[in-house]
């Protein structure tokens, strides 16, 4: 691979044209020659802004040979089929979370990159390039506070669009907890439960909000998260291990505190493009890096399929209130 990765972006909507920035002003080594979108105005915009080429459809964005890697930010729906088509071209891809709004999609994806004997998928979980969460894994993974009993966590969203239902809680929102804990812990998730607390009336009628999970992972580890997407105040992100000597915790992202008029004040973020600025900025020099090295070391393929699998049963018990069992396939073998 040449000193500079050409890149196709496929969806140019906000998270697109977030990850153009990146690609553009930040990442050294990269730079965004097609982009594309269903949307072909806005396409050619964004396009036009950078000097890329605005081409048709996302299939023309991965045909073009121009184009060495390519980044899948358009609706979830339409993920698999631009990272089948991606992998059948034999190309590096990027996608955004979900990797396919399906289990089965996920698995075909997983089967496909086998076929090709190669990885080739990278997911988009950007936690696992936060400074706090890196310190949290590196402390567990020390060993010096005994086997991880307990994890405690937070995901609260000032508000939401209208758009946003129940099951988002777990498919959009919990998602990101659900990666984050697999690859703390390093193990997987066996089961899910969803309780329905008193709902906020300060949102729609329509979203069970705020939802309170419970997951447990292969050796016993118990996870409770709570997921209050209408808080009001600010993007608040928390995460605690409780282990047997010790517990670590997420760090609150540093801002100064401020003393006046007999009080004490320290700002909170707003949303999730100031909280994981820096992740999605490492997250993509870290790609970057190693498309050119031609060894992806990012998400994988299974880490979309299982965060699915995972996802459903979640979206199962907050239906039936009870504790719904994950069933993972066989895991295939790592590619080089
Ligand atoms: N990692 C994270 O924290 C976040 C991830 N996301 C993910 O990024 C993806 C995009 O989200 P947003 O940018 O917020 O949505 P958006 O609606 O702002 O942008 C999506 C764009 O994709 C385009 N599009 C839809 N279907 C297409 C197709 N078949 N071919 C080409 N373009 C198509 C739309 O016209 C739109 O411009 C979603 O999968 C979402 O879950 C979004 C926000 C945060
Ligand atoms: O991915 C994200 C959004 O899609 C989702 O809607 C938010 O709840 C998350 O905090 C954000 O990280």
């Amino acid at each position: 691979m040449g000193v500079t990765v050409s890149v196709g972006v496929i969806g140019t909507g906000m998270i697109g044209q977030d990850h153009i920035r990146r690609l553009t002003e930040v990442v050294p080594g990269a730079s965004v020659v097609a982009v594309s979108d269903v949307d072909a105005a806005r396409a050619a915009g964004v396009a036009s802004g950078i000097g890329a080429r605005a081409l048709p459809s996302g299939h023309d964005v991965i045909a073009d040979p121009a184009v060495a890697a390519v980044v899948v930010t358009s609706w979830g729906p339409t993920h698999a089929e631009y990272v089948l088509a991606a992998i059948a071209a034999g190309k590096y891809v990027f996608c955004e979370k979900p990797l396919a709004t399906t289990a089965e999609d996920c698995l075909r994806i997983v089967e496909a990159e086998q076929a090709a004997g190669r990885r080739l998928v990278q997911v988009g979980f950007m936690r696992r390039y936060d400074a706090g969460y890196r310190a949290m894994k590196q402390v567990l993974d020390g060993g010096r506070l005994g086997h991880p009993l307990l994890v405690h966590c937070v995901h609260r969203n000032v508000t939401v669009p209208e758009s946003y239902h129940s099951d988002m809680a777990v498919q959009d929102t919990a998602v990101h907890e659900i990666d984050a804990i697999r690859w703390l812990l390093g193990e997987e998730i066996v089961s899910a439960q969803v309780l329905r607390p008193r709902v906020t009336s300060r949102r729609f009628e329509h979203l069970q909000d705020p939802q309170f999970m419970l997951f447990e992972t292969a050796s016993g580890v118990r996870v409770d998260l709570e997921v209050f997407v209408n808080c009001q105040f600010g993007y608040d992100i928390q995460c605690e291990t409780v282990c047997e000597a010790g517990t670590v915790r997420l760090p609150d992202p540093a801002d100064v505190i401020v003393k006046a008029a007999g009080g004490q004040r320290t700002g909170v973020l707003q949303d999730w493009k100031q909280r994981f600025g820096a992740a999605f900025d490492a997250e993509f020099a870290e790609w970057i890096a190693s498309v050119r090295e031609g060894r992806l070391t990012g998400p994988s393929a299974w880490d979309g399929y299982a965060a699915a699998v995972i996802t459903d049963a979640a979206t199962e018990a907050l239906h039936s209130g009870g504790v719904v069992s994950v069933r993972l396939k066989d895991r295939p073998g790592e590619l080089p």
